[in-house]
């Protein structure tokens, strides 16, 4: 390790969602001078105006702080933000990677929750030097020596002694915090003077300056006036600009082995540049790269369509959001019922939410989003390789049918002991499986396995409302299952809706078949003729309900003739009824309890 390594930390905050990760990270930033605490009150790190509205961090950035101790010696403190929502973990991940210590903040007044385990393990799995810190003593609620307790039962090797007890908010005991960033976590130790090996662990696309990528450097040194190779895909890019957040991206010459930076490369396709890529200087190459991440799956998928704009604004709308967030998938589709669209793959429902709002408020589109769904893997008759079906229209026909899988999850929830028979009906409502019952402290951790369907439709408000606010969730890809799941159909009027199908569970087909049907009928809009709504499922209609007529009154348009109504009763006819967003909703809701 060289002098200048010596003086250096890289760290993140890891904590479960408003445990106070934004606020410590403020006050570090102030106590540091790197803004001022006018500056700090626009909260600085939460720059999305989504962020804003949902008060938590979508996007990882790294900040430079200089820490000067009470010998007067200065360090140099990379701060990397990492995201709190259970549908971002994989971000932490790369975040953490990128570090050589964290801050495990716990909120006195909570204790111990779901996030807080789950950003304990991967800091662990990662072998990162834990400082547990106890945050907002200063809160009239805070029980600061329950939540010792429950630290000291999350990891044996915690020592009473060494858990910091502060308030982010007041800056109480933040300086102990600051001292311990320099005494507890390791300086960075790679090779100044050996061939160059960056991580990527963060990338983002702007429209002017193409891919701008966040990197560690490992081994060796980076001039802004360097080549550089993007060994994934063997891209080679003259660096445009470089240097480091401050938290303003400020310009420098030089980066080297234990520093955090960004650079701006110029590329112009952000699918070029990978997460967990490894960058080395392409005229004097490393044989071999650094240990990358896995690619990220969407869990969930959904139609999204124009609603009052075009088809191509919406094109454009997505294709910018899917260049800043390589976590959001998508393609083009076609619906009969809906025109043209997209199907999108997402993380979760929260981050469809997040896009949804985005295209909103970025691009001033109004999108309509069909039903959420997970992905099926069906083997099918005289094929040996199965499908994997993102589209429930995809979905085979049960005549063709050997065997559905559907992915599950590892849901692994923290709750208050009185709790426990109010979670385990509303988690074996949804095809959960108990596979593990732990105590950390006080509370109970509770381990179901379900499928991602499940999860995705609301699992999370669901358990809040059940455990009024006190449950905690976080999740992981466990396997493919075998499920007896079959597609429904909905068919107005003897024509099938595209856009309306769906793939559920059987045991939960014919309540959902009589709930939606009577819902539809008085969310699609009346015709002059009454309009049966049918819950078509192997083949057979299992409910039906009548749209009723348009008084006469209301009637503007001619009637219809017998033959007419003739002509749809025998047909494969186009449907061409208006689909509301409300339709899509009442089917969530369905699917959801
Ligand atoms: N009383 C008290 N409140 C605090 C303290 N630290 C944070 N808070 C409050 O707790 C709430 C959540 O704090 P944030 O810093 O936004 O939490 P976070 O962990 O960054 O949240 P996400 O980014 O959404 O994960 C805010 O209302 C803060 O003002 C503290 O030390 N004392």
């Amino acid at each position: 390790m060289s002098n200048r390594q010596a003086l250096i930390r890289n760290f993140a905050i890891i904590a479960h969602i408003d445990h106070g990760k934004s606020t410590l990270a403020d006050r570090i930033m102030e106590m540091t001078n790197t803004v001022s605490e006018r500056e700090t009150e626009a909260q600085l790190l939460d720059d999305l105006s989504v962020e804003k509205a949902h008060g938590v961090t979508v996007k990882s950035r790294t900040v430079r702080n200089y820490y000067i101790d009470n010998t007067g010696t200065e360090y140099q403190y990379n701060l990397i933000d990492t995201p709190g929502h259970v549908d971002f973990n994989y971000e932490v991940s790369r975040s953490l990677s990128a570090t050589d210590g964290v801050l495990l903040l716990v909120d006195a007044t909570k204790g111990v929750q779901a996030q807080t385990v789950a950003n304990y393990r991967l800091a662990k799995a990662a072998n990162l030097v834990i400082i547990p810190i106890v945050n907002k003593i200063d809160n009239m609620a805070a029980e600061v020596d329950k939540t010792i307790e429950e630290l000291l039962d999350l990891d044996d090797s915690f020592r009473e002694e060494d858990i910091l007890k502060i308030s982010a908010k007041s800056g109480l005991g933040v300086d102990a915090v600051l001292e311990a960033i320099r005494d507890r976590i390791p300086a960075p130790a790679g090779d100044e003077s050996g061939k160059l090996k960056a991580l990527v662990f963060d990338s983002k696309f702007d429209p002017y300056k193409g891919v701008i990528v966040q990197v560690r450097l490992f081994d060796g040194q980076l001039k802004s006036s360097d080549n550089v190779l993007f060994m994934a895909n063997s891209i080679k890019s003259q660096i445009k600009e470089m240097g480091v957040f401050s938290p303003l991206m400020t310009p420098l010459d030089t980066l080297q082995a234990g520093d955090v930076g960004f650079i701006v490369t110029g590329i112009k396709d952000a699918r070029a540049v990978r997460v967990g890529d490894t960058i080395t200087l392409a005229n004097n190459p490393v044989a071999t790269p650094l240990p990358g991440y896995e690619d990220v799956e969407p869990m969930v998928y959904a139609g999204l369509y124009p609603r009052g704009s075009e088809f191509k604004d919406l094109k454009i709308g997505i294709e910018k959001l899917g260049l800043n967030d390589a976590a959001f998938q998508y393609e083009p589709e076609q619906s009969e019922a809906l025109g043209m669209g997209f199907r999108g793959g997402f993380l979760g429902i929260f981050h469809l939410q997040i896009i949804r709002e985005r295209l909103q408020e970025e691009f001033g589109l109004d999108v309509l989003t069909t039903m959420p769904n997970s992905t099926y893997r069906v083997t099918v008759k005289n094929e040996d390789e199965p499908l994997y079906v993102e589209n429930p229209i995809q979905f085979p026909d049960y005549g063709q049918i050997v065997k559905v899988e559907e992915p599950f999850m590892l849901a692994k929830m923290t709750l208050p002991n009185e709790m426990l028979n109010d979670i385990m009906r509303l988690a074996e409502g949804r095809r959960g499986e108990l596979v593990d019952l732990a105590t950390i402290g006080s509370m109970l951790m509770v381990t179901y396995r379900m499928p991602i369907s499940e999860i995705a439709y609301d699992f999370f408000n669901e358990l809040k409302s059940a455990s009024h606010g006190f449950a905690t969730l976080s999740t992981e890809f466990d396997s493919y299952q075998e499920s007896d799941l079959v597609r429904i159909d909905i068919a107005v009027d003897y024509a099938k809706v595209d856009a309306l199908t769906f793939v559920m569970h059987r045991s939960k087909v014919d309540r959902v078949g009589n709930e939606i049907v009577s819902k539809l009928k008085d969310l699609i809009p009346r015709k002059l003729q009454s309009m049966p709504v049918q819950a078509i499922v192997e083949g057979r209609a299992i409910s039906r309900a009548d749209v009723p007529p348009l008084r006469k009154a209301q009637a503007s348009g001619t009637k219809v003739s017998k033959k007419q109504q003739q002509l749809r009763r025998q047909g494969q006819k186009k449907s061409d009824i208006e689909l509301p967003q409300a339709v899509f909703d009442a089917i969530l809701d369905m699917n959801s309890n």
